[in-house]
């Protein structure tokens, strides 16, 4: 399985949804950085299942164990290993799609790959909760990204139907980058928030769910970074965000929409500004061939539907190799986007925080 990330940051993520624990192995921290446990312990409670009705309701503390790497809070330069307990794992829920796969989650293709052997119970390594362990290493790096000047802020850009008001390319300030990541729905308009948790409450009761759309912004990123055609800024944050389990989708700057704009409307102009050269606009999302330009990294991320919903669907017994009903029970979250959102961040800073270091 390839749950590793990274040149010169290696992250490696392991553990199943109900295994004992699930953790993270990171391998190529700078020696000499702080981690502020509450601040990280804050960015693990953002993403922690079980803390409103938009939410799955299985309960965990995400409390991180770190086991090396750190000296009183400060990285040593050793590899830096971390843990999560698994403590209310319900597998009897699962027990039925071994044989009779979720359509729209892992189960069947895990079953052909891994012929059976694969840990079915809670979506096994599959599970979005393999997100918490990449959240620890991610949130470390958003701190040595802050130290560093550069602040990395997500939001819930839609929810279906339901729009918030999109990031100013040319950039937010701080203040509403930081306040962003304060608010326990993130949206830059509450209005459009209350109509999205709405949304979902609804999708929810009819046994549904329902998909999104989350934008991250990126502010103080030097010009430079990023290599052209394969190693460029947009290639290595795509390659780790399509590992945020639900990710059907990653636009950069104004995205889909290039295909319909002419090239007078498009290109940025270049001007000077404190005698540094920026652009006026910023519909290329702050890259241009694979390297980044100096004005802030604009990106969205397309989110599925869960897969797991309450209603019955159609699938297949593969022993019998038949068609039969299949009423899914457990718990669930009745949209992903919400909690998706401080794991965007976090798999951002991961990927800056590679090239950066290097
Ligand atoms: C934070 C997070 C929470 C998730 N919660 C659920 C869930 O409760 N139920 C579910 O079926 N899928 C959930 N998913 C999505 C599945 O893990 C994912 O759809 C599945 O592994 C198949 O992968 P794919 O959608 O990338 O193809 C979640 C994903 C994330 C990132
Ligand atoms: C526990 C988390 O979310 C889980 C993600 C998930 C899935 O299939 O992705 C399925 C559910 O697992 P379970 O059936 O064990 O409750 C969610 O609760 C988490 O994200 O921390």
């Amino acid at each position: 399985m390839a749950s590793y990330l990274g040149e010169h940051i290696h992250v490696s993520v392991f553990g199943q949804s109900h295994s004992p624990a699930i953790g993270v192995v990171v391998d190529g921290l700078p020696a000499g950085e702080r981690v502020d446990m509450e601040e990280l312990g804050r960015f693990l409670k953002r993403r922690a299942p079980g803390q409103n009705a938009t939410s799955t309701p299985r309960k965990e503390a995400d409390l991180p164990q770190f086991l090396s790497g750190l000296v009183d809070d400060v990285t040593c330069g050793a590899p830096l290993a971390a843990l999560i307990e698994n403590t209310n794992t319900r597998s009897q829920d699962y027990a039925q799609l071994r044989d009779k796969p979720r359509p729209g989650h892992a189960d069947f293709t895990a079953q052909v790959k891994y012929g059976g052997f694969q840990d079915v119970a809670g979506g096994g390594h599959f599970s979005g909760r393999l997100t918490a362990p990449l959240c620890i290493a991610g949130g470390i790096c958003l701190q040595m990204l802050k130290r560093r000047g550069i602040e990395v802020a997500a939001h819930i850009a839609s929810i279906a139907r339901e729009a918030d008001r999109p990031f100013d390319p040319m950039g937010e300030s701080v203040e509403t980058m930081d306040a962003l990541k304060r608010a326990p729905f993130p949206v830059l308009d509450e209005k459009a928030g209350e109509r999205m948790r709405k949304v979902i409450l609804q999708a929810k009761e009819e046994g549904d769910s329902v998909g999104g759309i989350v934008e991250c912004l990126v502010t103080g990123v030097p010009a430079g970074l990023g290599e052209p055609m394969f190693g460029g800024m947009e290639n290595r944050l795509a390659a780790a965000l399509f590992g945020i389990p639900a990710v059907k989708g990653v636009e950069f700057g104004a995205g889909f929409g290039v295909a319909t704009m002419r090239g007078s409307e498009n290109n940025d102009p270049f001007t000077v500004k404190d005698g540094k050269v920026v652009t006026q606009t910023n519909r290329a999302g702050g890259i241009l061939g694979g390297i980044t330009n100096g004005m802030p990294l604009v990106f969205r991320l397309a989110f599925k539907p869960t897969p797991s919903i309450a209603r019955e669907q159609q699938t297949v017994s593969l022993s019998k190799k038949q068609v039969e009903e299949l009423v899914v029970t457990g718990r669930h979250d009745p949209c992903i986007v919400p909690r998706a959102v401080p794991v965007v961040e976090a798999v951002t800073a991961l990927v800056l925080s590679d090239l950066l270091f290097s």
